[in-house]
């Protein structure tokens, strides 16, 4: 029989949406001099903020505090539209890591100015991705362990039992707004104890027990 033509074990080739949610995690809120919201803030990348292993995550030309944010990132399996928090779970076709690559400098102007996020949140290169994890290997998505590594250093560690917003409430929740197709992608937030990453450095993220993988730094050069 003939492979699928868009097989969800690469979904970065094909996904539309990729759905993010911010401040999911109290202290992470905390930390950033914000309060933790009474419902999930939302803000997306494109399709081509994806970047794979192999390839180099871009620091852009503007920004000087790069921040690698280490997130659940949950695959739809299909059509998702409006769904109720008991049935979501029924739409999940799996797992993967992602790095909420943060522009912190932009996004800080961003919010002193009330402008959009796009430049601190959606430049190529912003969503490094993992292989995929099928949802049959994880019992529990808020029994998973987050874990980023710079240079070899434990930088950030992250328990997702800690999200404000549960995975079927968010589901739920962003489904009434913006109908999810199969594919897509949502961003769960990320753990506190965020740092800044520099040219060269060498970032390795993982879920424990499940997968991990590495990505170098680059500066973004115009015109190179
Ligand atoms: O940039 C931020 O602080 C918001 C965010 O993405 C997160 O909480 O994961
Ligand atoms: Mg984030």
């Amino acid at each position: 029989m003939a492979a699928p033509a868009r097989p969800l074990s690469r979904f970065w080739e094909w996904g539309r949406s990729i759905v993010c949610v911010g401040r999911n995690y109290a202290e992470h809120a905390r930390e950033m001099g914000e309060t933790p919201p009474c419902r999930p803030l939302l803000f997306l990348k494109p399709a081509s903020a994806y970047v794979r292993p192999g390839s180099p995550v871009q620091r852009p030309y503007y920004c000087q505090r790069l921040h690698p944010e280490p997130e659940l990132a949950v695959v739809l399996g299909r059509r998702t539209r409006a769904v109720s928090r008991d049935d979501a779970m029924r739409y999940v076709a799996g797992y993967a890591l992602c790095l909420d690559m943060t522009a912190r400098d932009a996004q800080d102007t961003c919010k002193a100015r009330g402008l959009p996020w796009t430049l601190a949140k959606s430049f190529d290169t912003s969503c490094p991705v993992s292989d995929f994890v099928p949802k049959e290997r994880v019992a529990d998505p808020h029994r998973l362990r987050l874990w980023l590594k710079v240079n070899g250093q434990l930088r950030q560690e992250g328990d997702t039992a800690d999200m404000l917003f549960s995975v079927p409430e968010l589901i739920s929740y962003i489904s009434e707004i913006i109908t999810l197709h199969e594919g897509d992608v949502i961003l769960t937030g990320t753990p506190p104890g965020v740092a800044a990453v520099e040219e060269h450095d060498e970032l390795e993220a993982g879920i424990h027990g499940l997968v991990s993988m590495r990505f170098t730094v680059v500066q973004q050069r115009l015109g190179a």
